[in-house]
């Protein structure tokens, strides 16, 4: 290996969950030296690479290469790019395609891709020959620092987001930031709503980082890049390991994703709307349902809407091009995952003091969806 092909390695964050513990490494080059970087967690040296038709010609071959020199047979899946591959229809066919590869129990699949690859793959991993190994190559951003991490995997229905799955851990996240440099801009700002979300959700100082340099990590900074990932994935490794299976407070995770996942399920997973996208908007109704509720104020809903706009985001769903309404869009909560008893459940508090709450009156909520459909 060349000085210059070396891994370099920023960071290493662990998921500490007892014998299901695994490391998130994130670094440079990772991907150009997977086989070394993998290779301690493998049972048996025989991988399935899954991916999109974006990411395969970008790094399927740097990928394969770098398993083989390790001496890690490798085949590889490529899918569509795109929200509609978290599908019914995609999960068989790639259940097929793994049972015609002969795939074993101690076969590793491997994620090389973003949140729609990586939550696909690992809900195949948990369920074919009832569980085999898994490992995520995040690719976008949203990837590095939200989907890779905390073992969600699913698919959509047509009833709503995520509505099949599993919780199934990947035995490691290989997070090479290199890779953010192909990434489209509307990607990068889908995964930056996600990024603030961990400022939003408890960490107020970060919250602050990101209003000073938040726009860095779109001017291909490395160390902004590095920073934010690694704050974010320790955010969360910290929150799944002290509830992995949203009992309780895994659900501020969730925060705008029961407005996000309504404004997706109206848009169909088109493309329309992205699910960064989507969670930025919802992040701003669940803080002005915060201030509705008295745990924000509008001062915080204001400071996070200017500076979501400031990095070229949309706030408001009347800037989507769609027509939604307060009807349809409460239609899609009432699927949400947290309803309990049939009560919505929804994450609101002011910037860093998000809380759980089951209390909310539909009336509040039809109103924060009324105020933001005619803002
Ligand atoms: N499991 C979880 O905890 C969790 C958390 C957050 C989001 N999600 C899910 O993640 C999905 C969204 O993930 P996403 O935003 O990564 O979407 P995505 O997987 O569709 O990837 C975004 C787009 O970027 C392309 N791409 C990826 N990496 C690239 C790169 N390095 N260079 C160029 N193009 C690249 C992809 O081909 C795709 O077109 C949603 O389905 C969401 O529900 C899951
Ligand atoms: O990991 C979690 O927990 C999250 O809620 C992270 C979210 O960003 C992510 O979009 C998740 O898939 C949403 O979870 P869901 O249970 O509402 O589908
Ligand atoms: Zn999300």
């Amino acid at each position: 290996m060349t000085a210059s092909n070396a891994p370099t390695l920023l960071d290493t964050v662990t998921v500490p969950l007892g014998d299901r513990s695994y490391d998130i490494q994130i670094g440079n080059g990772l991907i150009a030296n997977l086989g070394t970087v993998i290779a301690p967690v493998l049972d048996q040296k025989r991988t399935v690479i899954i991916t999109d038709e974006n990411v395969a010609p970008l790094y399927l071959e740097t990928a394969q290469n770098a398993l083989e020199a390790a001496g890690i047979q490798t085949q590889a899946i490529t899918l569509k790019a795109g929200e509609t591959t978290k599908s019914f229809q995609s999960y068989q066919n790639l259940m097929d395609q793994l049972l015609t590869l002969g795939v074993e129990r101690k076969d590793t699949l491997i994620a090389l891709g973003g949140g729609v690859i990586g939550d696909l793959t690992g809900f195949a991993a948990a369920t074919l020959r009832r569980g085999v190994n898994f490992i995520q190559v995040p690719t976008s951003l949203l990837a590095q620092v939200d989907s890779s991490v905390g073992g969600k995997t699913g698919i959509n229905t047509p009833h709503g987001k995520n509505l099949v799955g599993a919780f199934y851990q990947p035995r490691m996240v290989v997070a090479d930031i290199s890779v953010l440099n192909s990434l489209p801009k509307r990607e990068l700002q889908a995964g930056y709503a996600e990024v603030v979300k961990y400022g939003l959700i408890d960490d107020p100082d970060f919250f602050n980082w990101c209003l000073a340099n938040g726009s860095n990590i779109f001017n291909g900074d490395h160390s902004a890049q590095a920073y934010a990932i690694a704050t974010s994935c320790r955010s969360k490794a910290r929150i799944v390991a002290e509830d992995e299976r949203e009992g309780g407070k895994r659900a501020l995770l969730n925060l705008g994703h029961t407005f996000g996942h309504a404004l997706e399920a109206e848009c169909a997973y088109d493309g329309t709307l992205l699910h960064g996208e989507a969670v930025a908007i919802g992040m701003v109704m669940a803080l002005d349902l915060a201030a509705r509720l008295g745990t924000g104020s509008d001062t915080e809903k204001d400071l996070l809407t200017t500076h979501l706009r400031d990095v070229g985001m949309k706030t408001r769903p009347t800037e989507i091009g769609r027509k939604f309404t307060s009807d349809k869009l409460l239609h899609h909560m009432e699927q949400d995952k947290k309803v309990e008893a049939g009560k919505m459940v929804f994450i609101a508090g002011g910037i860093g003091r998000a809380e759980v709450r089951k209390d909310v009156p539909v009336d509040m909520v039809r109103q924060v969806l009324d105020a933001s459909l005619c803002s």
